[in-house]
């Protein structure tokens, strides 16, 4: 045993666990409980009427409980990645990590069951018994062969999805990169020639779905720790096993290897060494699956067969197989139909829906947002990466529309429109809607300089960005200060190793600081008195000027303080953008019904028609880069001429104003809130608006407008707010407000990346 991976990575992953609390997962309510009456609803008495109605008509707890959206991952920890028996306790951290990929990837809930058996009977016992609980089982980790019985006697006495993961998950992958892998190289599945090693719960699971794709049982042959799965072998074999026994007197992985069209790799680190791979057949695939760490380094596989196409289970290379690809999607289309199993017409769907998704092309706003990522079809992009967000719009209706054709969905869909906008919703939600500037700021990190180097958000955020390579952070901060705070917050990231650590008491370069100050804002007002001491004492000040310099490629304040300050020491210092008029703030926000740019939240108090316009064109192409299409509405009290107040006008006049300036901006005004957010009203008031369905930025008249909206979504809709983000500067420079988190100080330092990567 032992997982081999590096000491930084090790030490990283303990604090990632620790911090800020133990494990991943906690238990959120979803229903205020806040006073006397929510109490007697939740619990007693009110609670009575949801349990009688229960008992009235069972199918009701799917609507009066969590149950239908609660899936329980359960392990006994018999084989744990590639970790071995190792245990339920142990097993822990993997099996609250699944439930944190079903949450993110899927919106499902997820309770994770270890328990400490190891009999087929007491596993089967324990988990039927959990059936009142859950809306599906998801089965991990547990050691072949017990898996199949165990799987097989639980599908028969339970009635919801029972779905082994290492199994059928990895079989769905597998199946969809082998017949990619196989279009790429001009084979025919019927004539492949497949050899694996390892012949447990995911190896026998991924043959049995490649034999149903067209694979021929006799070009397969099996090899695990005893060698070759061959007729008559009696050392470690079952029945599953044996269906793959090859009448043969070859007896190792070396004596089978020559001539394999695929090598599928479910078992243990390091097993294929690079000399084997010059056997194998004209541009052969290898699979090399086993987690953390694969059969053969990519690397090495590479170097001794260039002509390979490679897949392993790892997030840092290309082709991850991964059933994270699968098992949140598939769970979700069950779910959403309250299917009773996951059948092999959903598995297959499953399939197809992946592999489908990897050839497509990605779409012109999907390519631009990833810029250089967004890999077309080929050797290095056989199946979808995991954070693709179009997996759950292909997997999730694949699955449910094969689970009604095949007759197990209790709760047909009625309207699969509305079932993938909700989808569609679901993606825009989470976290994925900052990946495609993630991904874009990994490719090329800029400087980001952070005048609140001392804080503990700014701190945890470096860490983020320094691990995950988005940026290289300059922090603003006495170094006593910080080498503490790191220390009490357990990161390990180190001054003057990690990041740069610029010290206001004693920096070097001091006296050029105050000459370019006072050369930029000698005119403001500036004393050579007041330079000095803003420039020992004022944090952005120093930040600023390091951008102007050259010696940062953006800064991030704003932490403590007012905006307004902050702000004109931008204005001071930066500059306007050549071509802009005006500074403005745009902010989007996260909320449960989907995202929202709103602005100007945070700079102009009355901005004119021409600085609407202006501000509308510089929020659009700000948008693009989210890999949005944005959707303009300029918002007002007045719903397309309905008033002719001053504001009413302006806002119409500003929209003549962008039509002739940016003819192809999808934007209509002057319109109420709720015209820009719904087509229904919006037909109703003007059939023929240039916009079409949800607006998805809102143009505000005034800053009060603005900032009032953006106060009362934060706080009524629960909205995750990000930004504001600064427009106009003539580098990046963003004023985050003082309760932003560490998230969302990693989520406005990848924007200033990607616009400093964008600067001439
Ligand atoms: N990338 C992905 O999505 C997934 C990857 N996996 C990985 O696949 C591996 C196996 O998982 P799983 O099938 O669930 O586990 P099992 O315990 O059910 O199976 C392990 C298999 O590997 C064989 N094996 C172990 N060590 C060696 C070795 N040194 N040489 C050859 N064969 C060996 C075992 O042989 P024997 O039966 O003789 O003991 C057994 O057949 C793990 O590394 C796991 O992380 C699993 C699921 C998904
Ligand atoms: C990915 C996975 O489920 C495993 O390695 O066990
Ligand atoms: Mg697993």
């Amino acid at each position: 045993m032992g997982s081999n991976i590096s000491d930084d990575l090790k030490s990283a992953a303990l604090v990632y666990h620790t911090h800020p609390k133990p494990g991943k997962l906690e238990i959120q309510p979803t229903k205020p409980l806040g006073n006397q009456r929510d109490l007697a609803l939740a619990y007693s008495p009110g609670v009575a009427a949801a349990c009688e109605a229960i008992v009235e008509d069972p199918d009701r707890a799917g609507e009066l409980t969590a149950r239908q959206n609660l899936v329980a991952v359960v392990s006994n920890g018999s084989a744990v990645l590639g970790l071995g028996n190792i245990g339920p306790l142990a097993s822990k951290p993997v099996m609250e990590g699944k439930a944190v990929l079903f949450k993110k990837f899927a919106g499902i809930d997820v309770f994770d069951i270890e328990i400490k058996a190891d009999e087929v009977e007491r596993i089967v016992d324990v988990v039927a018994a959990l059936e009142p609980t859950f809306g599906g089982i998801n089965l991990e980790d547990i050691k072949a062969p017990e898996c199949f019985d165990v799987e097989e006697q639980l599908k028969a006495r339970m009635d919801i999805p029972v779905f082994h993961d290492d199994q059928h998950g990895t079989a769905i992958i597998v199946g969809a990169a082998v017949t990619n892998a196989m279009v790429l190289a001009g084979k025919d599945l019927s004539q492949i020639k497949v050899v694996t090693s390892g012949a447990g719960a995911a190896a026998i699971a991924c043959l049995n779905l490649l034999v149903t794709l067209g694979v021929k049982r006799e070009n397969i042959t099996v090899t695990d720790i005893e060698g070759v799965v061959y007729q008559g072998r009696e050392a470690q074999m079952d029945r599953w096993k044996a269906v793959y026994a090859q009448d043969t007197q070859a007896r190792s992985l070396a004596d089978v290897i020559a001539g394999a069209d695929v090598f599928l790799g479910l078992s243990a680190a390091g097993v294929l060494k690079p000399h084997l791979l010059e056997k194998m057949a004209e541009r052969p695939l290898i699979m090399a699956l086993a987690n953390p760490n694969p059969e053969i380094m990519p690397d090495e596989a590479q170097a001794a067969r260039p002509d390979a196409m490679i897949c392993t289970g790892r997030s840092d290379y290309p082709n991850q197989v991964n059933n994270v690809l699968c098992f949140p999607y598939i769970f979700r289309g069950a779910l959403d139909v309250a299917a009773t199993t996951i059948n092999e017409e959903m598995k297959a769907a499953a399939v197809k829906a992946i592999a489908a998704l990897a050839r497509e092309a990605p779409s012109e706003v999907v390519a631009r947002a990833y810029g250089g990522e967004a890999r077309p079809f080929g050797k290095q992009s056989l199946i979808p990466s995991p954070f693709d967000p179009r997996l759950i719009l292909r997997i999730a209706p694949a699955v449910a529309r094969a689970a009604m054709e095949s007759g197990v969905a209790r709760r047909p869909i009625a309207d699969f429109e509305v079932y993938e906008d909700s989808l569609q919703r679901f993606v825009f939600r989470s976290g994925f809607l900052m990946k495609p500037l993630i991904t874009k700021a990994r490719a090329e990190p800029k400087r980001v300089i952070y005048a609140e180097g001392e804080d503990e958000r700014v701190l945890r955020a470096a860490q983020v960005l320094l691990e995950d390579g988005i940026a290289r952070p300059i922090l603003i901060g006495r170094p006593s200060v910080v080498e503490t705070r790191l220390k009490r917050f357990g990161l390990s990231i180190r001054p003057g190793v990690d990041f740069e650590l610029v010290n206001p008491e004693d920096d070097p370069r001091y006296r050029d600081y105050v000459a370019t100050y006072l050369d930029v804002a000698g005119r403001k007002g500036i004393t050579p008195d007041a330079a000095r001491t803003l420039v020992r004492t004022n944090s952005t000040v120093i930040g600023a000027i390091a951008v102007r310099r050259g010696d940062a490629d953006a800064l991030i304040c704003g932490l403590e303080g007012r905006f307004a300050s902050r702000l004109r020491h931008i204005k001071d210092i930066l500059g306007l953008a050549p071509g802009v008029r005006e500074y403005s703030a745009m902010s989007l926000m996260i909320t449960n019904k989907g995202a929202y740019f709103l602005a100007d939240t945070h700079v102009r108090p009355d901005p004119t028609a021409e600085e609407i316009a202006d501000m509308t064109v510089a929020c659009a192409e700000h948008v693009t880069r989210f890999g949005i299409a944005p959707k303009i509405a300029l918002v007002s009290h007045s719903d397309f001429g309905s008033a002719d107040t001053p504001s009413a006008m302006k806002m119409r006049e500003a929209l003549q104003i962008i039509r002739e300036r940016a003819p192809a901006l999808e934007v209509d005004g002057e319109m109420q809130a709720d015209t820009a957010l719904s087509q229904i009203i919006r037909e109703r008031v003007m059939p023929h608006s240039r916009l079409e369905g949800e607006a998805n930025v809102l143009i505000m008249p005034n800053l009060d407008a603005a900032n009032i909206a953006y106060q009362l979504t934060k706080g009524l809709a629960d909205a995750l707010p990000v930004g504001p983000i600064l427009i106009g500067p003539a580098r990046p420079a963003h004023v985050v407000t003082p309760s932003v988190t560490a998230r969302g100080i990693v989520n406005i330092t990848a924007i200033a990346v990607v616009e400093a990567q964008a600067a001439p």
